[in-house]
């Protein structure tokens, strides 16, 4: 296999300069032992001799979501230049290049809408579904070289409104089969103090990995949406030092499994947009975790109200202008007692 560096030991400049391919795969040459390879832009692989976890960090799913993007950039570089040292094997994706020039959430379709397949459905082709089709083969291949070890992927990313819990996490939807206490207190002691437990399979990146490989996965919600520069690193500084020990540590220790440590709930129903005049009746500011009472009105569309149906309901992720058929919000409501292990 061909040998090569990356200028500056930067893997984000090096990939936001061929943003559409690479000629890869290559080696990357380190002083350390630990193994490098490029497999495409934005697709970078350190296996270390010997280790116990293979970890999958992906940002850039969505392009303008900056923060992400910035943490798993520096992580590289402290790999590349050898202040990390790598224990576990860790696959860095840097989901969609062309839509960080962009500065956009993506460039033609939202492609945290084309995993498990979903890159195949209907006539449509684009530079989204190539990809997503693209990194479902790399996490495919990551995870399936081992059967042995914990497999983990966290999908990095920001939110576009403001929160009343500023970071937070989505849990994939598990078929029945229990929470990881050990995986959320991991997420608390990022900071990430709010869980919400999917109740039905979704097309997202982390849904994948959850669901075909077993994966202790997870769509984390590290702040709010900001242009590169306007990032306050400090407010990652817990999540960046937690990712950082993941990777170079054999064992994170973490506190036992406490449900009053985390704001826990779970999605009563997604809210999909089915006629073009979909609007919310609540103003554009409103906060991601705003609570509405049953009986209030929280939408209109085709001249029918969307109701809201249970005593509180909770709103997370409103966005009026996604495409019919997509999901407009999420309704939460409070999950303190799911089956955690
Ligand atoms: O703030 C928003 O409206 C969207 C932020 C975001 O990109 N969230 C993910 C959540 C994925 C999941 O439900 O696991 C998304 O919408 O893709
Ligand atoms: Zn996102």
């Amino acid at each position: 296999m061909l040998q090569a560096s990356i200028k500056d030991n930067d893997f984000l400049a090096f990939t936001l300069a061929h943003p559409q391919a690479i000629d890869a795969p290559f080696k990357v040459n380190t002083n350390s032992n630990v193994n490098v390879e490029v497999l495409d832009t934005g697709v970078i692989c350190f296996t270390p001799k010997d280790y116990q976890k293979d970890i999958v960090l992906s940002c850039a799913v969505h392009g303008n979501e900056t923060a992400p993007i910035e943490i798993c950039n520096e992580l590289i570089t402290g790999l590349l230049t050898g202040e990390l040292t790598l224990k576990q094997r860790v696959l860095f994706l840097i989901g969609n290049p062309p839509s960080i020039h962009n500065k956009t959430r993506f460039v033609e379709e939202n492609m945290n809408r084309l995993f498990s397949g979903g890159h195949a459905n209907g006539d449509t082709q684009n530079q989204e579904r190539v990809r997503a089709k693209a990194l479902e083969g790399y996490v495919r291949d990551f995870f399936e070289q081992n059967d042995d070890k914990q497999r983990i992927h966290y999908d990095l990313h920001t939110a576009i409104k403001p929160s009343k819990h500023e970071k937070f996490a989505i849990y994939p939807y598990r078929h029945g089969k229990s929470y990881s206490g050990e995986q959320m207190m991991f997420l608390a002691a990022c900071g990430v103090d709010t869980i919400l437990y999917h109740h039905e399979p979704t097309t997202t990146f982390s849904y994948y990995s959850s669901n075909e490989f077993g994966a202790d996965a997870f769509t984390v919600e590290l702040g709010k949406v900001m242009p590169f520069g306007q990032n306050d690193m400090s407010k990652f500084a817990k999540a960046k030092a937690m990712l950082t020990a993941l990777v170079t540590q054999t064992e994170v220790e973490l506190p036992a499994y406490e449900a009053e440590q985390l704001n826990l709930y779970k999605v009563s129903r997604s809210v999909n947009k089915h006629f073009e005049d979909f609007t919310f009746s609540f103003a554009d500011s409103t906060e991601n975790f705003t609570q509405f009472n049953k009986g209030e009105v929280l939408a209109t569309e085709g001249g029918q109200q969307v109701i809201i149906e249970h005593d509180i309901e909770a709103i997370v992720f409103p966005n009026a202008k996604v495409p019919v058929g997509q999901r407009t919000v999420l309704c939460l409501i409070p999950a303190p007692n799911e089956d955690v292990q």
